[in-house]
Parts: C-alpha cells; sequence; structure tokens
C-alpha cells in the first residue's frame, strides 16, 4: 500500500490543467480564476470624502467660520479650489476639492446663509479617503474559486470579463445491486445511493460540473455499460465495488477496458480500497463504497485533483492545528482520518469511527489527521487537522 502522499502526488500526475475561456463578471461566481488579475484604475481614484459635511483648509476649532462657495456631489466634482476660510459642501463619495484637507460633519457646524460656524466638541478626523487607499492601478487579485466579494473587487478594478478555466466535467457512478435513488421505493434489501450527492455539490462547490450517471448493477455488462458513458467527460469518479468481495467489478471492469492504473490501494483509513487511473484517456478515480471512506476521500483526493485542473495547484488539503481534547490510543499502520469536532482551539474525536457513519459525518467539522504507526497521544497534545 502507497502512502497518502504518494497516492496524490500519482492523482495530480494523471489530471491536465483545462484550458480557460473568457466570461462576463456576471457569470464568473464560482468560476476558477487560474491568473492573477490586475486593477485597471486606482480605488478610490481621487481623495474622497467620507462623510456628508463641509470641506475646509486646515484645522479648524470651535467658533471658526467659513464661507461656502460651491458644492460637491459624488459624481460631481467641485471645479475651484478651498482657500482659507472659505469652504465647500461635499457629500459622501464626492472628490475633495483642491486645497481642502479635512471634512467637518454636518452635524458639527451650524449654518446661516452661506456661512458655517464650527461647533464645540467637534470630531478632528479628517474624514478623507485618500486616492488609492483600497488598491492601485497594477495591485493584482491572486488566482483563486472567485467568491461574491472578489467579483466586488474585480468590478472595482474595472474587469468586465475574466479568464477562467474550464469547468471539469466530472462524471459520477454509483455501483451496487443494493442501491435506488432517493425517493424510489427500495426493496428490504436495498438501500439509498447518498455519496453521490455529497460528492456531486462537493465537485460543484469546487467549480466543477457533476454529472450522476445511472447506478450501475453488479454485472460486467452494466458496468462496461455505464463507463462507456463517460468519454465527453474530464474525470471518471466511480463509488463502490473497489474492494475484494466477488461483486466489487470496478477495477476488472475498467482493466477490460483498457484502464491503466496509477495505484490500487493506500494505506489510509477509511479509503484502503482507493483506486486511480486513466480509462481511455479520461482520469479516473475509483472511491471506496461506504458513505465516510467515500466523502472522506473526496476531500483527500477528488478535490485536489479538481482544484489543479482547474490550475489553481497542485496543493493538498490545507491542515490546521488544534489541541486534543481528550488523549487518543497508539494508531495503526495507516494514517486515520478521525471524524471530529471542533470548540476553538480544541478538538475532539467521535467515540464511533465507523466509515459507514453518515450521521457523525454530519456532525463532524474537521478530520483529525492521525498520523500512521503514531503513538499514544495524551489530551493537550497539539494535533493536525483537516477542516471540512
Ligand atoms: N475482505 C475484505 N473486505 C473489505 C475490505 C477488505 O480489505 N477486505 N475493505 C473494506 C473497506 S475498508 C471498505 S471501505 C469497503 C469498500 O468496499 P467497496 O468499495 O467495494 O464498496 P461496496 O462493497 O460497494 O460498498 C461498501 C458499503 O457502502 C455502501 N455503498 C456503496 N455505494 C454506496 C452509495 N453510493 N451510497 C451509499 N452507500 C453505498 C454499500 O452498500 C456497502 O454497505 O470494503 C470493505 N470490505
Ligand atoms: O477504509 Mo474503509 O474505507 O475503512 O471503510
Amino acid at each position: 500500500m502507497i502512502t497518502v502522499d504518494e497516492a496524490l502526488s500519482r492523482c495530480f500526475a494523471l489530471v491536465p490543467v483545462l484550458p480557460p475561456e473568457v466570461v462576463s463578471l456576471r457569470h464568473a461566481a464560482g468560476r476558477a480564476m487560474p491568473q492573477a488579475a490586475t486593477a485597471r484604475r486606482d480605488q478610490p481614484p481621487f481623495a474622497a470624502s467620507a462623510m456628508d459635511g463641509y470641506a475646509v483648509q486646515g484645522d479648524a476649532v470651535a467658533g471658526d467660520r467659513f464661507t461656502v462657495i460651491g458644492e460637491a456631489g459624488a459624481g460631481h466634482a467641485f471645479a475651484g479650489a478651498v482657500g482659507p476660510r472659505q469652504t465647500v459642501r461635499i457629500f459622501t463619495g464626492a472628490p475633495v476639492p483642491q486645497g481642502a484637507t479635512r471634512v467637518i460633519i454636518q452635524e458639527d457646524v451650524a449654518r446661516s446663509g452661506a456661512t458655517i460656524t464650527v461647533n464645540p466638541n467637534a470630531d478632528s478626523g479628517t474624514n478623507i479617503r485618500p486616492a488609492g487607499q483600497d488598491f492601485r492601478a497594477g495591485d493584482t487579485l491572486s488566482p483563486r474559486l472567485l467568491r461574491p466579494n472578489d467579483l466586488a473587487l474585480l468590478a472595482a478594478m474595472n474587469i468586465a470579463a475574466v479568464p477562467v478555466t474550464r469547468r471539469p466535467v466530472v462524471a459520477l457512478i454509483a455501483t451496487g445491486d443494493e442501491l435506488v435513488m432517493p425517493g424510489e421505493e427500495p426493496r428490504p434489501d436495498q438501500i439509498i445511493a447518498s455519496n453521490t450527492f455529497a460528492l456531486a455539490a462537493m465537485v460543484e462547490a469546487a467549480g466543477g460540473e457533476a454529472r450522476i450517471l445511472p447506478i450501475a448493477r453488479d454485472t460486467e455488462a452494466e458496468l462496461f455499460t455505464v463507463l462507456s458513458m463517460t468519454e465527453a467527460c474530464d474525470l471518471i469518479v466511480t463509488i463502490g465495488g473497489a474492494s475484494v468481495g466477488d461483486h466489487d467489478l470496478v477495477g476488472r471492469v475498467a482493466e477490460s477496458m483498457g484502464l491503466e492504473r496509477a495505484f490500487y490501494k493506500i494505506a489510509m483509513r477509511p479509503g484502503k480500497p482507493l483506486m486511480a487511473g486513466r480509462l481511455r484517456g479520461v482520469p479516473m478515480l475509483g472511491l471506496p463504497g461506504n458513505p465516510v471512506s467515500s466523502i472522506v476521500c473526496g476531500h483527500l483526493f477528488l478535490l485536489p485533483m479538481l482544484r489543479a485542473m482547474l490550475g489553481l495547484g497542485q496543493t493538498p488539503p490545507e491542515t490546521r492545528r488544534a489541541v486534543l481534547a481528550v488523549g487518543v490510543p497508539a494508531n495503526g499502520p495507516r494514517t486515520h482520518y478521525m471524524r471530529a469536532r471542533l470548540a476553538g482551539d480544541r478538538i475532539t474525536p467521535f467515540e464511533r469511527q465507523d466509515s459507514a457513519l453518515i450521521t457523525i459525518l454530519t456532525e463532524a467539522d474537521a478530520l483529525l489527521v492521525r498520523p500512521a504507526s503514531d503513538g499514544a497521544v495524551p489530551a493537550g497534545s497539539e494535533v493536525a487537522f483537516i477542516p471540512l
């Protein structure tokens, strides 16, 4: 059995970076931007008033009087300059007129005709946002999966269309005679296909397009048929049928179709029977069937492979550090990804770690990483975890 790191690097070797396409900002949410974007202007492009009030030059103390010589609004700059004892009525977002060094908020003055008088206890802030205080022309937004806030920044940078990576199309194939889709009437010896829905949602949240193919029954002919429906996909993901049982046919059928296997079985728990390779030119990941195993492998392998295909780099899942709230016993020869709960900086693994327990997985917000063959670790020790 190979290690998780070795398996991940073989997975990366299977996947190409997909080509870019340009989309309008309106359609860029959730898409992967593989190159940095460069601001085309400063923001704000001028020193701007942060408040509604009066723009003046120099210090102003209680009782000082200024003559109003004009007005500046957002989108309507005042053309002249402000001199000593002069002021311009100004509104939030307006360019600060030349000569002005401060905006006194309107609550801090008394106005009578064209004259304002500064009130006692007036606030002394400048209330001016310097030009470029947010970003400068030439500043960059680093490559990323674009989230709503990123779109606001790209828009402010005056970028109307963004090169993004084409969405990887991921075929998801559940296998097994025992499976029916949610809403169907299962026989007493059947269960509902569940993993598929978590994996499809993970793919889509990561910027891919998931295609749930028909469930493949446990016959070579049916697996062959469903696996043949994946030619236009960028990644084939099978679920189940990966282990050593008589009905675990995925490897056998894929091999008969020409699978070039990159590995089978890794030293991890859950997820030992994971398989990867290339089938008729398409990268393939064969996930174990147990719900928790498949979803944990989704976090550890499928999502990093998708990020790599999206041009966001070949990086393992992010790990963080927390303090063990309870001691854990020595680990076996496989890296164990224990479902765990975080509270502040403390982490507690669940007592029940059976890889069939979806209820525990929904309660978990972290995978506590127990290195292979690690000794017992007492409460209070610092440990690594992967956020879920
Ligand atoms: N003799 C051995 N038996 C098993 C071994 C082993 O090394 N020797 N490994 C065990 C481990 S670890 C795992 S994990 C499972 C993985 O087996 P498969 O990938 O072949 O998965 P299946 O047998 O098809 O299913 C396992 C389990 O999960 C349920 N399942 C399958 N697909 C779905 C789905 N889409 N949604 C919900 N549940 C699903 C299935 O009904 C089974 O209960 O093998 C162990 N056995
Ligand atoms: O490794 Mo299996 O994936 O434990 O349940």
